[in-house]
């Protein structure tokens, strides 16, 4: 059997200053399995009993896919879902953390989370503006620390190209890894989690990856990561290691003696074979042991049964106790975090981002604007100079505001992908403590409304109104352009709100599509409103077509004069058929009515913000 006191020590000597050690006894994690989106009410067990010791240096989780390699770091990270942990603690420096951890500590998810439109510099000055207080770094500073991550990271060269979009080439798949965790390191943080940080790189680019940390963990920090197939010149530069199977510990201790630890179980490595490589075949079962013998319970794991009772599992164990007996509580966070920088000045420097992603990405707003001309060319044409004569004269303006509306709020589709496309940007920034949820919100609301959705809607009415011959004054079309963006806005914030409630597109043009149907259904131009179904008459209050179709009536109607064989008919008559309120009163509750849905909709758009999910 595996004896003597295997585990790593590190070498004091070579840190500079010392990162914390995480100790975690005891983890038990499940979550709720789920059919058809329903909790069926059965748990899957996906950490069971895990126990550790991680130290500065180079601590690497390995395993097969499915073994818990990512809940296990996710759960030390606290990234994980606390309300899937069932049992056990985590431990940094001895203290118990909460998920204020998720903000002192430095994590580098899998997924790139860069916005693609800029430069790798910039990108890193984004997070340091955002994570560096404004009253302890000044800008120069922060220029000065963002200039020695790019030359530690190897990035200098690539330092002004843009990190890439799926529509323009930017850095190399290992740039953007190294700008990934320049990212995270311009915190200088001491505890540093990434979760399979050589994923999708080629051998000599995860290489250099791997030796970047390895020179951070020489620096003193603890660098703690999970690692699929590593090659030898990467294995042979991890202090630490710890195997995983089924969500239970195989093996944890010094990566330099695991090989000695299963010889000792009867597992012999090939010439030449890497040992990492050995390791996945001794999990998988593809390696044979000479002297253990095959579990005869197949829900019990032979190897995780084998590293619990053996003198290396138990020595940690030993080490845990005397942790955990004098483990303090942590400092409990208010459940928000404590942001570095206060509320303008994020304001000011995630709008900058904002602004600057719109203008190297213009191709939305352009497209917004031209075919906001197009359409408006086009309805002028149509309804060019329309006579006053009857019965042309209600007939097309009939036909032209329905049209108008209808176009107000169907040309504003685009705005479901506002927080669908970053939403994962969002998450990994606003759990990682950058910005306020608000900051975020109202940077991208003023981003999107004011180049893509009042320019054009002035555009419109401006080309409509004159071409169409509406009534003539300032007032009517200065009342005019306020309903046409008032119906704008309308749909634009409930596309807000279901953009904020889902994460894919498909799903937000479902839910977008079924809304708008009944609010026209209901807008008294389809079906007469007093002879519908009484139980559904509820709808037109929240009919945006309604209030918009009501308030352009009443703006063109009202003074208005038709003829009909030499006879005066005044607006007003239709409109007294028509049973529309044509007071100052009845015209602004239609206004009225519509910014309540727009304040109702972007409230609850930032709402939903709020409750998305951070949690892994
Ligand atoms: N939030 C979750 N919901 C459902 N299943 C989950 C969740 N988190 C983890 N699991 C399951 O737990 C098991 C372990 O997952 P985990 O991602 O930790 O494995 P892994 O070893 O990192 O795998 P890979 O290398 O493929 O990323 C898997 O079976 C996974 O499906």
């Amino acid at each position: 059997m595996f004896t003597g006191d295997q585990e790593f020590i590190p070498q004091e000597e070579c840190f500079q200053e010392r990162g914390p050690t995480v100790s975690f006894s005891n983890l038990h994690y499940s979550i709720q399995e789920t059919r058809c989106c329903r909790n069926t009410g059965l748990e899957k067990q996906i950490l069971k009993d895990v126990s550790g010791i991680m130290r500065p240096g180079m601590n690497a989780i390995m395993g097969a896919t499915g073994s818990g390699k990512t809940s296990l770091l996710d759960v030390l990270a606290g990234r994980k879902d606390p309300a899937g942990l069932r049992q056990g603690q985590v431990l940094v420096d001895g203290q118990a953390v909460t998920s204020e951890l998720r903000l002192c500590s430095a994590y580098v998810v899998q997924d790139d989370v860069l916005m693609g439109t800029l430069s790798v510099r910039e990108n890193l000055l984004f997070s340091a503006n955002l994570r560096l207080n404004p009253k302890e770094f000044s800008t120069a500073d922060k220029h000065s620390r963002v200039n020695a991550i790019l030359q530690d990271l190897g990035l200098t060269d690539c330092a002004n190209t843009k990190i890439g979009t799926a529509f323009l080439r930017g850095v190399s798949g290992g740039e953007r890894k190294r700008c990934s965790i320049g990212m995270e390191l311009i915190t200088s943080p001491s505890l540093l989690f990434l979760d399979e940080p050589t994923t999708g790189l080629d051998s000599n680019t995860a290489n250099s990856i791997i030796s970047l940390l390895h020179n951070l963990s020489r620096r003193g920090k603890t660098v703690i990561f999970s690692i699929h197939q590593p090659r030898y010149s990467i294995f042979r530069l991890f202090d630490h290691l710890t195997l995983m199977h089924k969500g239970e510990v195989v093996y944890a201790g010094a990566a330099d003696k695991a090989l000695d630890y299963f010889s000792q179980l009867g597992y012999q490595i090939e010439p030449f074979n890497n040992p990492a490589d050995f390791f996945m075949d001794v999990t998988s079962g593809a390696a044979t042991s000479s002297i253990m013998a095959l579990a005869s319970d197949i829900s019990k794991n032979p190897l995780a049964t084998q590293y619990q009772e053996s003198s290396l599992c138990r020595s940690v164990l030993k080490e845990l106790v005397r942790i955990n007996q004098d483990a303090v509580d942590g400092p409990k966070g208010q459940g928000q975090p404590d942001y570095p920088t206060p509320f303008l000045y994020q304001m000011r420097v995630v709008c900058g981002r904002t602004l600057r992603n719109l203008l190297r990405n213009p191709h939305t707003s352009y497209a917004q604007l031209l075919i906001t001309v197009i359409f408006a060319l086009l309805v002028g044409v149509v309804y060019f100079q329309m006579p006053l004569t009857l019965p042309e004269a209600i007939q097309n303006r009939s036909g032209a505001f329905f049209f108008l509306i209808i176009n107000m709020v169907f040309a504003n589709l685009s705005a479901l992908e506002l927080f669908i496309n970053e939403r994962v940007i969002f998450i990994h920034e606003n759990s990682s403590g950058y910005y306020r949820t608000s900051v975020y919100f109202l940077s991208k609301i003023f981003a999107d409304l004011i180049p893509n959705r009042l320019i054009p809607i002035l555009v419109f009415s401006s080309i409509t109104y004159f071409m169409m011959g509406l009534r003539a004054g300032a007032e009517p079309f200065l009342c005019f352009v306020l309903t046409m963006v008032q119906v704008s806005l309308a749909g634009v914030s409930l596309a807000f709100f279901i953009s904020a409630s889902v994460s894919t597109f498909a799903m937000a043009n479902i839910f977008m599509a079924l809304p708008l149907v009944f609010m026209m259904v209901f807008g008294g131009f389809l079906v007469s409103l007093n002879n519908m179904l009484s139980w559904l008459s509820w709808l037109q209050w929240i009919s945006i077509f309604k209030y918009g179709l009501n308030a352009a009536f009443i703006n063109e109607m009202k003074g208005q004069v038709f003829y009909s064989n030499r006879t005066i008919v005044p607006g007003e008559v239709f409109l007294d058929l028509q049973d529309l309120d044509y007071s100052a009163w009845g015209f602004w509750q239609n206004q009225l009515a519509l910014f309540g849905i727009i304040t109702v909709c972007l409230l609850l758009a930032y709402v939903q913000l709020r409750r998305i999910n951070r949690w892994k």
